[in-house]
């Protein structure tokens, strides 16, 4: 593309019901924009990636680095903290954007609600666009919803949570809109920047009118490039539609390893967005697998539910992440656990709640500000664990935990983690991974199975371990050597289980969780196949799949 083309931005797909006013010729160019100014970058970022990948894959050590050393032994700087609205963060609901959980959301008493486009959310178009429209509508007070059993939904309280966004990492692409590269190909666009872009060219100002702001929760990050690619974003932003510079938040997800050993280099480059880091356990667990996963086995996690918070790599972990957060005003939020409650199950909800007053209890207890629910359930639980430690402050950030020291080494030190796996994890594995992959297919990014959430990340582990278990040759304990046969095997068992019906995407997703456990190869993100090849929103799916079948 000439400098002097002007950029533009094409839609290769229906327009749902009122796609027409999230979709606008303005938002469409501002889109154009960003893609001109930022695209090439986002590609420099996901090539870097790759290559530490493979340096890890080599025997090369994450560490801190020491070209920033600085700017961790500075005690001078400071982020720009919490924006309007963002005071006190003491729970925080998170979930997808359809319409019934938007409302769901807005009246759930929670201080903030993470509007989710990420992990909970299947980027289906209608998904992607209509959970803008939903956003826009929840935005401006105009947001009810008829559920097709006739119950009404509507917003019935004017504490709202303060509403922060999470778009799609940088990783992923939306194929329903194209722009033109600087060699004048036609490529997909980023799903980061058509979620954010939209979101915020719509709402920003109205935002801002409401008395809080445009603030974000931004995901996957893996170094302190991308968040400076974030933050040039953001002051792009801010300068093309008139706000003042910082105005726009953004709560950084640690939840990659890499990250975790640059807190102090995304915080110092987000400074004037910067409102604080969240402790993202599940993908921070599927990192780690993905990055050390050809590392041999003292690197092979045991069954997926013995790896809790306090065990000693992820205390390591979300100690530097409150420490490092509090040395520089920013909000340490905790993360999600994986319980939820049964209305149809009473001993279920209350190990629940038992499970989450524990986690949050220990949370508030290292320091964090605030934390994540996945259920409007575990509010009243979540908050009462944090009313316990912070009273009426709205944040605990003079704690400073000067006593915590956490060395690289710690960071990734799993030699007191028993390898513990048995013929129950396999399974539970193959199960999740195939039952969360069929929702997903079906738009449904986030599942409640076997009484536990289950999202993308979630079932991004269960199908990294499988993947891990198999290239390590590891056994049970009950003696049974983990074998890509075996899987397979348990694949097709698991499936002889479920009730299916003829609108099921099960076949799809038993292929996909063969591509992504069960080939030599390790596709760094198990939406990255499924999107492109099989997650449409019209039946056509099926006709994909065999088009691909016979390329
Ligand atoms: C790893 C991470 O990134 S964590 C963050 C991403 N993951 C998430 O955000 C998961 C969010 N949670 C959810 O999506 C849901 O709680 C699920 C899918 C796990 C369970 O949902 P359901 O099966 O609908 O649960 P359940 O039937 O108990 O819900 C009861 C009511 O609460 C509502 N509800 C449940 N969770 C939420 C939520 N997170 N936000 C708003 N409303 C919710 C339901 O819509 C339902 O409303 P209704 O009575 O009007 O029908
Ligand atoms: O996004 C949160 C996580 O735990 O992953
Ligand atoms: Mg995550």
């Amino acid at each position: 593309m000439s400098p002097h083309t002007t950029p533009t931005i094409s839609v290769n797909a229906e327009l749902g019901d009122r796609f027409d006013e999230i979709l606008t010729p303005e938002a469409l160019h501002f889109l154009a924009r960003l893609h001109a100014q930022f695209a090439g970058r986002r590609q420099e970022r996901l090539n870097d990636r790759m290559l530490r990948r493979k340096s890890i894959e080599n025997g090369r050590d994450l560490r801190f680095l020491p070209e920033t050393a600085s700017v961790r032994e500075n005690t001078e700087w400071r982020v720009a903290g919490a924006g309007p609205g963002l005071e006190d963060r003491r729970v925080e609901i998170t979930g997808p954007t359809d319409r019934k959980m938007t409302i769901n959301a807005l009246n759930s008493g929670a201080r903030a609600w993470l509007a989710d486009l990420e992990d909970a959310t299947s980027p289906t178009w209608s998904n992607v666009i209509g959970g803008q429209v939903n956003l826009f509508d929840a935005i401006r007070g105009q947001v009810d919803y008829t559920s097709d059993d006739g119950r009404q939904y509507r917003v019935e309280t004017d504490q709202t949570p303060t509403i922060i966004m999470r778009p799609r990492g940088w990783h992923l692409v939306e194929k329903h809109l194209a722009f033109t590269d600087r060699a004048g190909h036609r490529r997909a666009a980023s799903a980061s920047l058509t979620d954010f872009g939209l979101y915020f060219f719509h709402n920003a100002q109205a935002l801002i009118e409401t008395g809080r702001g445009p603030y974000f929760y931004l995901p996957k990050l893996e170094n302190h490039l991308e968040a400076r690619l974030w933050d040039d974003v953001f002051t792009f932003s801010e300068n093309a539609i008139g706000i003042p510079h910082g105005t726009i938040r953004a709560t950084i997800l640690i939840e990659t390893i890499p990250a975790a050993f640059e807190m102090d280099e995304i915080l110092y480059e987000l400074r004037d967005h910067a409102a604080g880091l969240n402790a993202g356990r599940w993908d921070y667990i599927f990192s780690l697998i993905k990055n050390y996963r050809d590392r041999g086995r003292s690197f092979v996690l045991p069954d997926r539910d013995q790896i809790t918070m306090t065990v000693p790599f992820m205390r390591a972990y979300t100690e530097l992440l409150v420490q490092t957060c509090h040395k520089r005003g920013a909000y340490a939020i905790g993360g999600m656990s994986a319980f939820i409650p049964n209305r149809r199950d009473p001993e279920v909800t209350e190990r629940a709640l038992a499970k989450v007053a524990d986690d949050k209890r220990r949370e508030a207890g290292d320091g964090f500000d605030g934390t994540w629910v996945a259920h409007p359930g575990l509010i009243d639980t979540a908050r009462a664990e944090f009313d316990a430690v912070l009273g009426d402050r709205p944040n605990q950030l003079e704690r400073t935990r000067p006593e915590v020291e956490v060395t690289a080494a710690q960071l990734v030190d799993l030699s007191s983690l028993e390898p513990r796996v048995t013929d129950a994890g396999v399974r539970s594995n193959v199960s999740i991974a195939l039952r969360y992959i069929e929702s997903w297919l079906r738009g449904v990014g986030a599942a409640a199975l076997d009484n536990l959430m289950e999202d993308a990340a979630t079932a991004e582990i269960s199908r990294s371990q499988l993947w891990q278990w198999i290239h390590q040759g590891i056994v049970t304990e009950q003696g049974t050597r983990i074998t890509r046969e075996h899987v397979g095997h348990l694949l097709h068992e698991v499936l002889r289980e479920q009730d299916r019906s003829l609108s099921d995407r099960f076949d799809d997703a038993e292929n996909i969780v063969r591509m992504v456990a069960l080939e030599d190869d390790f596709p760094t993100f198990l939406t990255i196949p499924a999107y492109a090849h099989y997650l449409v929103d019209q039946p056509s799916a099926r006709e994909s799949k065999a088009q691909m079948a016979a390329a």
